[in-house]
């Protein structure tokens, strides 16, 4: 059963009921069926207006409803990938400015996911420097706090306002080539498919991280392991 972190509530805004008529508003049912089984947790963090609201709910329902609200969810949501299904748990978070690790909603943030979506709008240079600053924070908490990598994705939002552009697509291709995440520009306003290409994205990745973390060590690994033990045995009779 999926326990939200302290101090939230699981907030099941797409009931059941409202996912079955989802065929009404042009998502296919299946996709959007909520389930309680939980593959991943998947955290949507970025500035204020830059749309992440609006990402989430284009996975979710397929379309684009224009105005949010500001409410802080945490959406279940079940699609195929490559066949197999897959439970997400999508938190769609609001800002915050503090960014510490010890008591903070960001730490709790980063502790309960295994993958994150990072957006900026593609007309706000601000938004981008800050999707920069959660990279490093984002990584440097999951050291301090000793955990598993998690994969990171860079999603440049509201392409179809490039003709008020103040951040090139290089800038984020090289961003995400930099911090080793996977970059993506897409709008929320105008297409569902490359919204959807976001989150596969992601899952791939998550699947990729977990497998690595699985994976038995190899012949170099069991040489690499040995030699630790005996060099430390060497220091030790010393
Ligand atoms: N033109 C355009 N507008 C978008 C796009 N995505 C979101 N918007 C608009 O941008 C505004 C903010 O979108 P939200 O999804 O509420 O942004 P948010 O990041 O969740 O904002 P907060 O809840 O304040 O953190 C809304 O008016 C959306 O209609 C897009 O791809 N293109």
């Amino acid at each position: 059963m999926f326990t939200p972190p302290t101090g939230l509530s699981y907030n099941k805004c797409w009931e059941p009921a409202a996912a079955a008529s989802s065929a009404s508003y042009g998502a296919e049912r299946l996709d959007t069926t909520v389930s309680l089984k939980m593959d991943a947790n998947i955290v949507v963090m970025g500035t204020e207006s830059v749309g992440k609201s609006a990402l989430t709910v284009r996975l979710l329902t397929r379309r684009f409803i224009g105005e949010y609200g500001d409410i802080e969810s945490i959406y279940s949501h079940s699609f195929m990938v490559d066949g197999r299904e897959t439970a997400l748990n999508i938190w769609d978070s609001p800002y915050s400015e503090d960014l510490s690790v010890g008591t903070s909603l960001f730490e709790k943030k980063v502790q309960w996911a295994d993958g994150y979506v990072l957006v900026y709008s593609i007309c706000d240079r601000a938004s981008f420097n800050t999707v920069s600053r959660l990279i490093q924070t984002i990584k440097s908490t999951k050291d301090y706090l000793n955990a598993d990598k998690a994969p990171i994705v860079i999603v440049g939002n509201k392409r179809d306002l490039h003709h008020r552009r103040t951040v090139l697509s290089e800038e984020g291709w090289l961003l995400a080539l930099k911090t080793d995440c996977h970059f993506y520009e897409v709008s929320a306003a105008e297409n569902y498919h490359s919204v959807l290409m976001v989150f596969h994205g992601l899952v791939d990745r998550m699947r990729d991280a977990k497998l690595t973390a699985k994976r038995p060590l190899g012949f170099k690994g069991i040489v690499k392991s040995m030699s630790a033990v005996f060099a430390r045995r060497r220091t030790d009779s010393f």
